[in-house]
């Protein structure tokens, strides 16, 4: 059979994972394919000292191999919204297959992207994109397709993860953390994408649609990073039995879809809890199966590329076949796609931990208590401690779940307490993760 042959844009941590990966295992693709998978060209602002590119045409117009007749699929892994969406769709334009990696550009300019592809009768693979590694739109746009999808959450971020688990193991310094993220690839071009929760909500709403047949709705989205995470926070949840995760959690109710990315508390004995590193995990809940958990690296060269190769290898084999022949770009038939909104974050029921510096005399926690009863909020555990400054102690609460808007109105009235020192540090917590 005739070799696939494959043009590859971007020569950065993923790109040069996948040429090298593309090669190196070169006998076991083909065993698995029936055919062989060729670079034919590599289209790169420079040369990646990581590739032998020995006997390999590479432009440095990445426009050409979208262009280059003597390529069957583009391998987008320059990153990035712009430049990437016009390279996209000129590849989709001159009839060829796409694989991307690149979740920004999924998340916001997908729907259009999926349109042209569906007009061209070519596809738009996009396994790397979520959880590195992990198989997981596989998983859920065909490993699951018996099921009614409600609930997902999970680890989506492997950069945040890394930070948070070096800072709670380790006491080490968040700055410095997220600058051995930077040197070891896991990091996005622009790092307050994996820190302030940005990347994980690309990918979140990636997930949310391949599971529940809703359109893609990024800008909808709860995105709340793990920036102001502190050790102070990661030290009192650990005393409590909890870890602090940096979750995405989407669930379908009757009155809309919940959108949200966020550090989470999780008890320690909840799988998740234990997903430490790069590691990325995802739960997903179907009607059939039930419980369902996938684990991997969320990030890095090797890992991401095995992703980007697993589509090329999914993609050959139904070529010549038509769209019909592939899972739906996101999981369902247009037809098929409910207009179901987005849940405002008020909306969200769920556990919190709330922190507060309060003066240390008797009857504030009365005070306290007071406020959050009033809005039906009881307290699952409660620890004070002597604060740092002289005749203050500071108080933490685990609630069990209650209306955000409750609570947001609970911590406006505690925080106007005069014997409440600033504002209250509050972090959802999520007893069924
Ligand atoms: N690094 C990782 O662990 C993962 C990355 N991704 C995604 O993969 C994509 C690539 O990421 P990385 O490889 O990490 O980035 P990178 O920054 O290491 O590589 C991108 C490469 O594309 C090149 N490039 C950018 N614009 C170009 C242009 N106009 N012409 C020619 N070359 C151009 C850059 O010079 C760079 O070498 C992104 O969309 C990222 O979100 C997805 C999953 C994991
Ligand atoms: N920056 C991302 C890379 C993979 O998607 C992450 O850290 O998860
Ligand atoms: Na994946």
């Amino acid at each position: 059979m005739k070799p696939v042959k494959v043009g590859i844009c971007g020569l950065g941590t993923v790109g040069s994972g996948t040429f090298n990966i593309l090669k190196r295992n070169a006998d076991r693709i083909t065993g698995r394919l029936g055919r062989d998978v060729i670079v034919t060209q590599v289209g790169a602002r420079r040369d990646n000292p990581a590739c032998d590119l020995a006997g390999v045409d590479v432009t440095r117009d990445i426009f050409e191999v979208a262009r280059n007749p003597d390529v069957d699929v583009v391998v987008e892994l320059i990153g990035g919204y712009e430049v990437a969406k016009e390279l996209v769709l000129m590849a989709i334009e001159n009839g060829k297959h796409v694989v991307t990696a690149n979740k920004a550009l999924i998340a916001v300019h997908g729907n259009e992207i999926f349109a042209a592809a569906e007009a061209k009768g070519v596809s738009v693979a996009y396994e790397a994109a979520v959880a590195g590694g992990i198989p997981i739109i596989k998983a859920i746009r065909e490993g699951l397709s018996a099921n009614r999808i409600d609930h997902l959450s999970g680890i989506i971020n492997g950069t945040g993860n890394f930070i948070l688990t070096e800072m709670s193991q380790k006491g080490r310094d968040f700055a410095d953390v997220l600058k051995e993220a930077q040197e070891l690839g896991y990091a996005e071009a622009d790092p307050t994408f994996d820190v302030e929760g940005i990347d994980a909500a690309h990918k979140l709403t990636i997930l949310s649609s391949i599971a529940f047949g809703v359109p893609l709705q990024f800008e909808k989205a709860y995105t709340e990073g793990i920036s102001k995470v502190t050790p102070e926070d990661v030290k009192f949840a650990e005393e409590l039995g909890y870890r602090i995760k940096h979750l995405g959690i989407s669930k379908l109710t009757e009155k809309g879809v919940e959108l949200r990315v966020h550090p989470t508390l999780i008890h320690e004995s909840q799988l998740i809890a234990k997903v430490d590193g790069v590691m990325n995990a995802v739960a997903v809940h179907g009607d059939a199966v039930g419980d369902t958990m996938y684990y991997g690296p969320g990030a890095g060269s090797e890992p991401t590329a095995s992703a980007v190769i697993a589509d090329l290898v999914d993609l050959a084999r139904t070529f010549d076949a038509g769209n019909n022949a592939r899972a739906a770009h996101l999981g369902f038939q247009a037809d098929s796609v409910s207009d179901l909104g987005v849940l405002p974050v008020e909306e969200i029921e769920t556990s919190y931990y709330l922190r507060m510096q309060v003066e240390d005399e008797t009857g504030v926690m009365a005070k306290i208590t007071q406020i959050l009863s009033a809005r039906g909020v009881s307290i699952e555990a409660m620890v004070q401690k002597e604060a740092k400054a002289e005749s203050k102690a500071t108080v933490v609460l685990l609630t069990h779940e209650v209306k955000e808007q409750l609570m947001n109105d609970a911590i406006a009235e505690i925080e106007a307490l005069s014997d409440v020192d600033g504002d209250v540090t509050r972090i959802r917590a999520e007893h069924s993760e």
